[in-house]
């Protein structure tokens, strides 16, 4: 097919952030356009038969569609960027959204002017409220990231950066839900141990992380103001955060941020051995 000919998307590695921004923009736009192409046959039919997307082989994938999005783990970046050299060309635009991978490193192995975008999402894409932040690569305009955001804007927010930022919100957005979760965790743990009930217990959390989160976003106001208006003096609140401090969770939040941020420089540096 001419380059002139392709529309549309396929979602190359069809895994945890792949399936949710193929869940995401079939929920939004419809299945129409959409492409999957997954190495594994099991769970390629599982998502062709979940939304409705045609499951393709890569050369498939590069025949029919424009846009092509990377979803495989950095360690497979290297072997799948291999055989995309073959049958990518001017006509596409790349969109990765492997951790740590530099736009050079996609540009380098893929045929001379190709633009590719580098994108940091994350799995609240899955509910429309996903944070997606884009980087230009060298042969990338505006054109190109205007593209890559009309697609990521279907499920959620959408920020441009320099792209020597990535692997910082890598460690904050990308990784984000999954600190959230953990802490959503132990809060449950302790509702447990407290003796509720452990349904009871997540819903008060869950329900209590989500007004917080809309709180914070809507109100305008600092998360430190919100913190000291449920901070009573000589109260329950200031009990527990005297704790939190005495126990070095900031430091360890902090330094967990930090460890992440360089697990990401990390990624970007392996060449991967393909084999997971
Ligand atoms: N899981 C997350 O929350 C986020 C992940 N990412 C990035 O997305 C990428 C994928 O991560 P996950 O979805 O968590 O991993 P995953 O392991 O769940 O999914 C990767 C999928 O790619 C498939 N695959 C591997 N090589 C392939 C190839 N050559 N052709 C077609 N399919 C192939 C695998 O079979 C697997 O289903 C990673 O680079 C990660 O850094 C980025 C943001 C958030
Ligand atoms: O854990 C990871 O490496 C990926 C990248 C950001 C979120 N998940």
């Amino acid at each position: 097919m001419t380059p002139t000919g392709r529309r549309g998307l396929a979602i190359i590695g069809g895994g945890k952030i792949g399936e949710a921004l193929l869940s995401g923009l079939v929920r939004r736009g419809g299945p129409d356009g959409i492409l999957v192409c997954e190495r594994s046959p099991e769970r390629a039919a599982q998502l062709a038969e979940r939304y409705g997307v045609p499951a393709v082989d890569l050369a498939d994938a590069a025949a029919r569609a424009r846009v092509l999005l990377l979803a495989v783990k950095p360690q497979d970046i290297g072997t799948l960027l291999d055989r995309l050299a073959d049958v990518v060309d001017e006509g596409h635009l790349v969109v990765s959204v492997a951790a740590g991978v530099t736009t050079r490193r996609i540009e380098d192995a893929l045929p001379e002017g190709t633009p590719v975008v580098r994108v940091m999402p994350n799995t609240p894409a899955l509910v429309d409220e996903g944070m997606s932040v884009l980087s230009a690569g060298a042969h990338a305009g505006e054109e190109h990231l205007d593209e890559a955001e009309a697609l990521l804007a279907a499920v959620g927010q959408v920020r441009r950066v320099p792209e020597d930022q990535q692997d910082a919100v890598t460690a904050l957005s990308g990784s984000g839900p999954a600190y959230f979760f953990y802490l959503v965790e132990a809060m449950v743990d302790a509702g447990i141990l407290l003796g509720l009930p452990r349904a009871l217990a997540a819903d008060l959390i869950v329900q209590t992380a989500l007004g917080s989160a809309v709180m914070m976003r809507e109100s305008g106001e600092h998360p430190v103001q919100l913190r000291e208006a449920v901070t009573s003096p000589g109260g329950t609140t200031i009990a527990a955060v005297r704790e939190l401090e005495r126990h070095g969770v900031r430091a360890a939040l902090i330094a967990a941020i930090e460890a992440a941020h360089a697990r990401s420089v990390e990624l970007g540096r392996t060449k991967g051995t393909g084999t997971s």
